[in-house]
């Protein structure tokens, strides 16, 4: 298991001071940006100029999550972006494991997002491909929704299945994570944390990213 990294979404931010906004989090160990096409997702966010702009305006390394619905041909426009992870759906994609070398070819971490419903079985010969996965506790379109505890057991089966492979993957939980339910995602084996609506409505954002990195080791030791 990797070491514990928080990664604040701004899908909850203020979209009109962007800038500012990832100025607020230095703490932060990735910035989550989530990509919605209104086809994926019944909503629509950003597309890789706005991505590009915000990867000059902070140190932090750009998480980009893409909720689009033709992920083998625009993926690779995030790379270029300047993102240092590009996630796609496995639900989206046609081909995950050419879309992922050619991730990791262009020279991004390649990750694999898996929606509730969506198992992560059929995909264990595949985990090596991957730098990440990332498991959706929460239907993905919208923050500020209420974690699915119904999310947790496929955490457990994926570690399960990344310790048996004795891959490197890390292994990321989106979508209603916060103090009162990041330990679950902590304890069921998850490393890497996005929380946006948790950061974002905190009155200082920093300190919720330091207090949610304090809560997952906590429940880890
Ligand atoms: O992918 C997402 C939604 O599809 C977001 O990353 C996620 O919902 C973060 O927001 P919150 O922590 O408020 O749930
Ligand atoms: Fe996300």
């Amino acid at each position: 298991m990797g070491e514990i990294q928080i990664t604040p979404s701004i899908l909850n931010s203020d979209f009109a001071r962007l800038g500012e906004e990832v100025r607020r989090i230095p703490g932060a160990d990735w910035i989550h940006v989530d990509v919605m096409d209104n086809h994926f997702v019944p909503n629509l966010t950003f597309g890789p100029t706005m991505v590009e702009a915000l990867a000059k305006a902070s140190d932090v390394p750009l998480d980009a999550h893409l909720m689009i619905e033709d992920a083998d041909r625009n993926a690779l426009d995030y790379v270029d972006a300047g993102c240092g992870s590009v996630t796609f759906h496995v639900e989206a994609a046609k081909a995950p494991v050419r879309l992922a070398r050619e991730i990791r070819k262009a020279g991004a971490r390649a990750s694999m997002a898996l929606k509730p419903a969506t198992p992560i079985e059929p995909y264990e010969d595949i985990l090596a491909e991957l730098d990440m996965v990332l498991i959706m506790t929460v239907e993905p379109g919208f923050g500020g929704q209420k974690f699915l505890d119904l999310c947790l057991p496929k955490i457990r089966r994926a570690r399960a299945l990344m310790d048996k492979h004795g891959v490197e993957t890390w292994l990321q939980v989106d979508g209603g994570v916060s103090l009162e339910t990041i330990e679950r995602c902590a304890e069921a084996g998850a490393d890497v944390f996005v929380a946006g609506s948790a950061v974002y409505s905190a009155d200082d954002p920093d300190k919720m990213v330091a207090a949610l990195r304090e809560k997952a080791s906590a429940a880890r030791s």
